[in-house]
């Protein structure tokens, strides 16, 4: 479990987190989002100590991480920093971590085979491609066998089976009991393992919630109705702070402002036969889009372009 009480950090000028409360809990995904620079890697580094709060607090299984006195036990940790020496194998890697923290080989030898390492393990980590490196940062933080597992990016530079392999990973371990907490950019990836979100923008809290309600929220806004008589039907739909449009010559209204149950209901009463009815589901992306829009740092130029649901 991760509690995160006004949780705040300043660099000079610069608010990098602005008072958050959060709680990760155990048994779940909790995936942690937020634009570049919106603070989630500060945020990280103050739970595993690397990093002091400016003000409030964070704990880790209610103790602050230098307070445990076994902390890869507590939390493991995958942050972006590279701190592996280029010249040693990722076996004396894990060994020389697991000597000064009392592990036994024999863990070390359980995380290589658990991240699929086996076969470079005895060469230079140095000489890893940018996807072995993440799979040896994710050895690093299980190694520990910690209840608490915390990952920055751990998409990166992984193919598609990485991928496959690390949505995998997470979901297991937190079926296993433990807590994981996750950052991301690939909203697909979220959508797919994460069940709860924690959102952050220039360094507040934006939601604290999962996929679910988070799509829910942003959803609603646009029904697409079919008719074979679409000018009687906009007829009786139209009122203040609805919004109805469509091409001419097609049966088909996109309407915002009314649910598709309010639509059933009033074609229902003008005896208006309807041959679609259909909510407009937003994806994770369109709501993570909505919801930071007026915290994003780094505006491109270019013209976002929103994926089909
Ligand atoms: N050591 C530092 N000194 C000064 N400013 C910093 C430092 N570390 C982070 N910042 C600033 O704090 C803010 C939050 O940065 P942080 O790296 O935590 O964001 P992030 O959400 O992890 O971003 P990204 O998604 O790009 O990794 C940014 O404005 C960043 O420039």
């Amino acid at each position: 479990m991760i509690e995160a009480q006004q949780l705040t950090k300043r660099y000079g000028e610069t608010t990098a987190v602005d008072r958050l409360d959060f709680t990760v809990k155990p048994g779940t995904v909790t995936g942690f989002l937020g634009p570049n620079g919106a603070g989630k890697s500060t945020t990280m580094r103050m739970i595993i100590g690397l990093d002091s709060p400016s003000a409030g607090t964070v704990t880790v299984n209610g103790r602050r991480y230098r307070e445990h006195t076994a902390p890869l036990q507590e939390v493991g940790a995958l942050l972006e920093a590279k701190t592996i020496h280029p010249g040693r194998s990722a076996f004396d890697h894990l060994m020389a971590q697991a000597y000064t923290h009392g592990i036994p080989r024999r863990r070390v030898d359980e995380v290589i085979e658990m991240t699929g390492i086996q076969s470079v393990a005895r060469k230079r980590a140095g000489a890893f491609s940018l996807g072995m490196g993440q799979r040896l940062g994710i050895a690093a933080a299980l190694l520990g066998d910690p209840a608490t597992v915390m990952l920055d990016e751990p998409v990166n530079g992984l193919d598609p089976e990485g991928v496959l392999w690390i949505r995998n990973l997470l979901i297991g371990l937190a079926a296993e009991g433990r807590t994981v907490f996750v950052s991301s950019h690939l909203m697909t990836e979220m959508a797919l393992v994460a069940d709860h979100l924690i959102v952050v923008g220039r360094g507040r809290l934006l939601a604290d919630t999962t996929v679910e309600e988070l799509v829910r929220q942003t959803d609603g806004s646009a029904v697409t109705v079919a008719t074979a008589d679409p000018a009687r039907l906009r007829e009786i739909l139209v009122g203040p702070g609805i919004e109805i449009t469509g091409q001419t010559g097609s049966e088909e209204l996109q309407v915002t402002g009314l649910t598709t149950r309010a639509i059933g209901l009033k074609a229902a009463e003008a005896g208006i036969a309807l041959f679609e009815l259909t909510a407009k589901r937003v994806s994770l992306e369109e709501a993570f889009m909505e919801l930071t829009k007026d915290s994003v740092e780094y505006h491109g130029t270019t013209e976002i372009t929103r994926s089909a649901a």
